[in-house]
């Protein structure tokens, strides 16, 4: 691990730049030739319907599936050579629940920053921090499972975020919550870009949202991004008074999804618990 430090040299400056990304399950193709670059402290936004490929996108920049034959750098650093600096850089918060009902909110923090090798000494003020970072200092004590579906993602967030990550890549943030709810993570979320200068990778299948919150997005579509820039750009290559979903739909021509809210409905949701995503 050492070694792999004292070599890895940044080559560019994005915070993530992926040529020619590929990936099939099988003879499913995921992932058919993805460029992207992400600028450092923006928040890019990865949009599609269901099975576009962005969760397969993710996990290919995330190293958690290889991405040979295309290039993955984060911060510089190729991730196939110096996967574990990349991880370490990384924030991931993933589309499946990652936070266990029969633990607190503190606990739950807690296991991810020895998971995540938060130094010892560091660990109790770092927690302390990112819970109240997204508001659920006064809930810490309690057990997961008597949170509402948007304090699930936002204890999820700071799970994500316990480790100080420089790229913090969020799946679905706001997946079944109810208005209100998605507005509380996206203002944790905007929050945490202000103090610390984060880039922002996320994927979402809110309009509204993405239009809102993102500097760029990419349009991605059976593997293929179709459509890149920021939510003005897009929206003026339609037509004038244009929405972001109009975009969308002019794209894909799918359905986009609105599902509900607390901790059973985002277990339903989402898919099966695993912590390691
Ligand atoms: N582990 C897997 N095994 C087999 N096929 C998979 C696997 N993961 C994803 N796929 C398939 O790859 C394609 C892309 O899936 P992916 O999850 O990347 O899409 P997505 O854009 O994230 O969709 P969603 O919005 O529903 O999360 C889909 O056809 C999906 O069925």
């Amino acid at each position: 691990m050492s070694s792999e430090k004292a070599t890895a040299k940044p080559t560019s400056e994005y915070a993530v730049a992926c040529r020619d990304l590929r990936h099939a399950f099988g003879g499913a193709v995921a992932v058919d030739g993805v460029d992207l670059a992400v600028a450092e402290g923006e928040i890019f936004g990865l949009l599609g319907p269901n099975g576009a490929g962005k969760t397969t996108t993710i996990r290919l920049i995330t190293t958690l599936l290889p991405a040979r034959p295309g290039m993955v750098e984060v911060f510089g650093l190729d991730a196939a050579r110096h996967q574990m600096a990349v991880r370490r850089s990384i924030g991931y918060l993933p589309q499946q629940l990652s936070a266990d009902a029969a633990l607190t909110g503190r606990e739950n923090v807690e296991l991810f920053a020895r998971l995540f090798d938060v130094p010892r000494s560091e660990r109790r003020e770092r927690v302390g921090e990112v819970l109240s970072a997204v508001g659920l200092e006064n809930a810490a004590e309690r057990r997961a499972q008597t949170y509402s579906g948007g304090m699930i993602r936002r204890l999820e967030l700071a799970q994500a975020l316990v480790s100080t990550p420089r790229l913090l890549i969020l799946d679905e943030p706001t997946i079944g919550l109810d208005p209100v709810a998605r507005d509380g993570v996206w203002e944790r979320i905007q929050e945490v870009r202000r103090t610390t200068g984060m880039t922002v990778l996320v994927t979402t299948h809110h309009m509204d949202e993405a239009d809102l919150h993102c500097n760029r997005i990419a349009l991605m579509h059976r593997g293929r991004i179709r459509a890149l820039g920021t939510p003005s750009e897009l929206k003026s290559g339609l037509e004038s008074g244009a929405t972001l979903e109009e975009v969308f739909r002019a794209y894909t021509g799918d359905q986009l999804d609105e599902p509900a809210d607390g901790f059973r409905d985002a277990r339903r949701t989402r898919r099966t618990a695993s912590r390691l995503g």
